[in-house]
């Protein structure tokens, strides 16, 4: 193919070409630049305060907030405690009641992007509903191995329940932070905001800082018989490298202390009546689990959602699941650290606990009103 001959006159087009190319050039790279900027802005907002980190677990990733600076290691769940350097409280209206504290947040400033996903906030944006932060209005606060995971997962089906998903630890270990730092899903006007945290039951000075918070605070304490309470957590010692209590019924060790319930709801019964505490089974979360949630509805004054249609009996897993969860529509059962097989335990060890726990046992009953029927 032959070209067309260079000539004079060709030259002036040849520049208003040139010239044309170049103002194009200059127009994209400010129209890229314009929007480059404004997505910053806009993303900059939704994700300065999030960051996924890997742990040295490598199958672990570790949440940073910076506005939390720590989060609770809950086994049930992919959460690490970690501390990071300079908590920024979140925006509090200021001088209200503590129970009333609510922390506005708009969509694109405040609401984590993990937490936008969830099907539930999904629906609310349709609805151009704004969700606020409170500080909870009800606590599973125990007891460690009684069943606690389960309780949290299957309450927090109902659509009037938001619930922070890890353990946050905060009347225990991170109340000198303020409450400005207790931080819980966003929920809407009448929505029931939860937490747990089952070192709760048993750490001294949590009762009175839960009373200082919401004295109409409603807690939920899930029990079960003391002695498998004690095997599980030393299952799960075990499984940790530490020997426990090295096979002898210790009854100074820390998880054998656990289980003397009576102990620490007498402590718990100087700061709250009893009626703003329910006792769940946690024989029966197993056994009958709709029924235990329909009793927790009740105590929550919440509509009687969940029922028997909710929850499917895995029979790999040799526990109740949930046909689906507070996240996901497909099938839900909890994690393999929760429902381990248990060790063998000499007889004489475990009718010696069973010795110990007897007479707290009896107590346990006296004050709660109700015989859990433990050996
Ligand atoms: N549906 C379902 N699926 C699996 N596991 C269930 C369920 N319901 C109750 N449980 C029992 O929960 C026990 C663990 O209790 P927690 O969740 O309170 O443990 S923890 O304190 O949070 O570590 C756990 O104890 P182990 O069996 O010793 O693993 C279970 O017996």
């Amino acid at each position: 193919m032959r070209h067309a001959p260079l000539t004079k006159a060709s030259i002036p087009a040849m520049d208003a070409i040139h010239r044309f190319r170049k103002k194009s050039f200059l127009l994209t790279f400010m129209f890229c630049a314009t929007v480059f900027c404004v997505s910053y802005r806009f993303n900059y907002c939704l994700t300065k305060d999030f960051k996924f980190s890997k742990s040295k677990d490598k199958s672990t990733f570790i949440f940073l907030d910076k506005n939390l600076s720590s989060y609770g290691k809950d086994r049930g769940t992919n959460y690490e405690e970690i501390t990071t350097r300079s908590p920024k409280p979140c925006v509090l209206k200021k001088k209200e009641p503590l129970s009333e504290v609510r922390l506005d947040i708009s969509w694109k400033e405040e609401i984590p992007v993990t937490a936008q996903r969830s099907p539930k906030y999904r629906f609310l944006k349709q609805q151009g509903l704004k969700a606020t932060r409170k500080l909870p209005d009800a606590l599973i606060i125990g007891v460690k191995k009684g069943g606690t995971r389960a309780l949290l997962e299957f309450i927090r089906v109902h659509p009037d329940v938001r619930a922070a998903g890890s353990e946050i630890h905060f009347f225990d270990r991170f109340y000198k932070k303020g409450f400005e730092w207790h931080h819980m899903p966003p929920t809407l006007e009448g929505q029931v905001t939860m937490e747990k945290t089952p070192s709760y039951f048993v750490t001294r000075e949590v009762p009175q800082r839960v009373r200082s918070m919401n004295p109409k605070a409603k807690l939920l304490i899930v029990v079960r018989d003391p002695v498998t309470r004690a095997i599980s957590d030393y299952t799960q010692a075990a499984s940790m490298g530490s020997n426990g209590g090295g096979g002898l019924v210790d009854t100074s060790w820390g998880p054998v202390k656990i289980g003397v319930y009576a102990r620490h709801l007498e402590r718990w019964l100087h700061s709250f009546p009893l009626s703003q505490l329910l006792f769940v089974s946690g024989e029966r979360l197993v056994v009958d689990p709709a029924a235990e949630i329909a009793r927790v509805q009740d105590f929550l004054s919440l509509k009687r959602v969940i029922t028997e249609k909710h929850f499917y009996f895995n029979a790999t897993k040799g526990f109740p699941c949930l046909m689906k969860s507070e996240g996901s529509p497909s099938p839900h059962c909890l994690g393999k650290t929760k429902g381990r097989s248990h060790p063998h335990i000499d007889p004489v060890a475990i009718s010696r606990l069973r010795e110990f726990y007897r007479p707290f046992n009896a107590r346990f009953y006296q004050l709660t009103g109700i015989n859990f029927g433990w050996p």
